[in-house]
Order: structure tokens, then sequence, then C-alpha cells
């Protein structure tokens, strides 16, 4: 039970599909307790259940990240309710949908501060306000994708927005390793989410990436669930940091390997 005693709160869940869903499987099974946060009223049905699922009926709480004001309630909460915590999954993007198409060089300041305020800033308050609940044995985990470190079409501001979210876990774990605090970041595959909904030639990227990488697979959520249990377990106690791939080996590839065919 390798997370047997160990408390925390999974920000990011919206559905039974979600990267987060996985990530609090995994360290359910094997022992945490968990606390879990919704973005509005119309994923509070959703995440509900799911919660009730992991026995966390009695830990639900609202967190729009871009309410300072939600984020210092739910530090308040949280200490009300479990104390301390050990944990912190920071699961959490959006970019408006102007940034996720057309010509990179076309995206407007206002769509520029919205996604690196919400995928990237948000780590660091986040962090900060619930610090005085972290015990001196803790870990952060985020996710961010292969866009964020070389050119993924489309992926346009999400790439800006994941290169500073990987510096901030970067900063963050320099930081707060004094305190013993790790932070940890998964670079996980493509994974049709809700987050991924809506995007155009998903399927192709799933395709793509499934052709092209050293495991020839796509990835699900229980296998990012896996690695981010490690990361937030006791097993990766000398980790920080760290930018982990959990995507087939895509990220490791320059050229695939072709068979020429003579003359
Ligand atoms: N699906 C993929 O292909 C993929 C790959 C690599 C990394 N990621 C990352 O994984 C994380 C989770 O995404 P997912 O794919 O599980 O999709 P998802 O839609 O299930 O999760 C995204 C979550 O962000 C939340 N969110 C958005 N704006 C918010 C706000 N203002 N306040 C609080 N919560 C807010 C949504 O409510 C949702 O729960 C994201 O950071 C995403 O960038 C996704
Ligand atoms: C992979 C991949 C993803 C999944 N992924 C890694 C992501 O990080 C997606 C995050 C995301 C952020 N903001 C929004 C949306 C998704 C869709 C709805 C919306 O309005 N805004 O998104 C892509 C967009 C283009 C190309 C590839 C990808």
């Amino acid at each position: 039970m390798l997370m047997k005693g160990k408390k925390g709160v999974i920000l990011g869940v919206a559905n039974n599909k979600s990267i987060a869903y996985g990530i609090a499987k995994a360290c359910a099974q094997q022992g945490a307790q968990i606390a879990f946060t919704y973005l509005n009223e119309a994923l509070q049905k959703r995440v509900e259940p799911i919660a009730a699922e992991f026995g966390s009926d009695n830990l639900v709480y609202p967190c729009d990240v871009s309410k300072p004001e939600e984020i210092k309630a739910l530090k308040e909460s949280l200490e009300r309710d479990l104390g301390q915590i050990d944990f912190i999954v920071h699961s959490i993007a959006f970019a408006p949908k102007e940034g996720l198409s057309g010509r990179f060089y076309d995206i407007s300041r206002e769509a520029f501060d919205i996604a690196m305020d919400i995928s990237v800033y948000s780590l660091i308050e986040v962090v900060r306000e619930l610090k005085p609940l972290l015990s001196d044995n803790s870990s952060v985990l985020t996710l961010t994708y292969y866009g964020g470190a070389k050119y993924i079409p489309n992926y346009n501001l999400m790439g800006i927005a994941k290169a500073a979210l990987e510096m901030t876990t970067k900063y963050l774990a320099e930081d707060l390793g004094k305190d013993g605090i790790r932070v940890n970041a998964i670079s996980a595959g493509p994974i049709k989410t809700l987050a991924a909904a809506g995007i155009g030639d998903f399927r192709f990227m799933l395709k793509w990436n499934e052709a092209h990488s050293p495991l020839k697979k796509n990835v699900t959520i229980d296998e990012v669930g896996n690695s981010g249990m490690y990361l937030l377990s006791d097993l990766s106690s000398a980790v920080t940091g760290e930018i982990h791939y959990v995507d087939g080996g895509f990220n490791i590839m320059g050229m695939p390997a072709v068979e020429f065919v003579d003359g």
C-alpha cells in the first residue's frame, strides 16, 4: 500500500475519462485518502459520484482557479476536513479556442493571458495557498504535454503555456525542496478526454502517436495514473523538478525507422 496514511487533493477531475481520474484510482488503490475539487456546478454533478466511489463523499469542494477567493476557501476547507495533506495533483489547463487552431502569430493578448493564468499561474497560487497544510514529506504533480517542448500542429498557445508550466515545475521544485516538498510533472501522450474533444484531427494525432512511438500504442489514463502514483509516493523520494514522460516513448523519436526498398 504505497499511499497508506497519505492524504491529498486532486484538482481537475471532470469525468471518468479525465487523467486526474486515472491518478485518483491509482492512488486510492494504494490506500490514499483523496479530496476532489470541481470547476463549476455543472461538473459538481459529475465529480460528486466519482468522489463517493473513493469514499470521499464529504471531501468535494468548488475551485475555479481563476478566482483567488475559491483557492483560499479550498485551503480553509482542507484544513478543517483533512488537517495536513501529503500531495496535490494539478490536472488543469485551459486556452480560449482561438489558441488551439489557426495561425500561431494571430494569438490575442487576451487569449494569451487567460491560457497562462489558468494553465500555469494556477499551479503557483494553489501550491502557495495550500503550502501551510503540506507535510515536510509531500509531493506536487502537474500534467504537461510534448507540445510544450517541441512544435506540435495546432497546439499553439497551449504549447507556450506548457513550456512555462514545465519551467514553473523546476523553479517550484528548487524553492520548495528545503521544505520537503517535491514538485514534478508528467508529460502524457495524447488521450481522448473532454479537453481533447473538439480538437481538430485528434484521431489523426492518436494514430500518428501510436504508429511512431517505440511501444506502438497510445497511453491510457490508468498508465498515467500509475506513474502519477509513483511520483506522489515515497518511491520517488529523491525525484523533484522532473518532467516524466508517459507517452510510449514518442518523445525520443527523431525519425521513424523505414525499410528502404532497394532499387
Ligand atoms: N488529454 C491529453 O491528450 C493530454 C495530454 C497531456 C497532458 N494533458 C493535460 O492533462 C490535464 C488534464 O486534462 P485532461 O486531458 O484530463 O482533460 P479534462 O478535461 O478531463 O481535465 C481538464 C480539467 O481542467 C479543469 N479546468 C479548466 N479550467 C479550470 C479552472 N478555471 N479552474 C479549475 N479547473 C479548471 C476542467 O474542469 C477539467 O476538470 C491538463 O493539464 C492537460 O493539459 C492532457
Ligand atoms: C494532444 C492535444 C491536446 C490535448 N492536450 C494535451 C491539452 O493540453 C488540451 C488542453 C486544452 C486547453 N484549452 C482548451 C481545450 C483543451 C479544449 C477546449 C477549449 O476551449 N480550450 O490538445 C491539442 C490541441 C491541438 C493539438 C494537439 C492537442
